[in-house]
C-alpha cells in the first residue's frame, strides 16, 4: 500500500534497492550489514508512520485546520530526520569501501 499510494514511499523503496547492491557489491561486512539493515527499517517505519498519521488526521479532519497543518508538518519531519539518519549511516558504512575500491581502480589504471 505504501509502495502503491505514496510517491516518497517509491524513492525509499528505489534507495533501499540501490544501497542493498552496493553493500553486497562492496562486501559490506556483518556490522556494516546490520547498520544500512536498521537504518532501512527505520525509514520505512517513519514512512509508514507518517502515511498513517496523514490518513487519520484526513478521516478526522478533512477541511483545512493550521493544527492539521502544523501535525502532519511536524509527521514529515520526522521521516526527514529519519531519512537524513539514515542518509549518514549509507554514506558511513559504504564511504570507506567504495573509496577503497575507486582508489584501487586508479592505481590499476595508471599501472
Ligand atoms: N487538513 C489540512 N489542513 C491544513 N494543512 C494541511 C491539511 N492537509 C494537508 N495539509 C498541508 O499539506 C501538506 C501535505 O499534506 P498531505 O496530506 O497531502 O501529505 P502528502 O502530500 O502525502 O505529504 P508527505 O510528503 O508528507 O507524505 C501537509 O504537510 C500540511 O502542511
Amino acid at each position: 500500500m505504501l509502495v502503491r499510494t505514496q510517491p516518497n514511499a517509491r524513492l525509499h523503496a528505489l534507495a533501499a534497492v540501490l544501497v542493498t547492491f552496493a553493500g553486497w557489491a562492496l562486501e559490506v561486512d556483518a556490522a556494516g550489514w546490520r547498520h544500512l539493515a536498521a537504518a532501512i527499517a527505520a525509514v520505512w517505519a517513519a514512512e509508514a508512520f507518517n502515511t498513517a498519521f496523514e490518513l487519520l488526521c484526513d478521516v478526522v479532519h478533512p477541511d483545512y485546520h493550521p493544527m492539521v497543518r502544523d501535525a502532519k508538518d511536524a509527521a514529515a519531519g520526522a521521516v526527514l530526520a529519519v531519512s537524513l539518519g539514515a542518509a549518514a549511516v549509507g554514506v558511513f558504512t559504504l564511504g570507506p569501501p567504495l573509496w577503497a575500491w575507486l582508489s584501487e581502480a586508479q592505481a590499476a589504471n595508471s599501472r
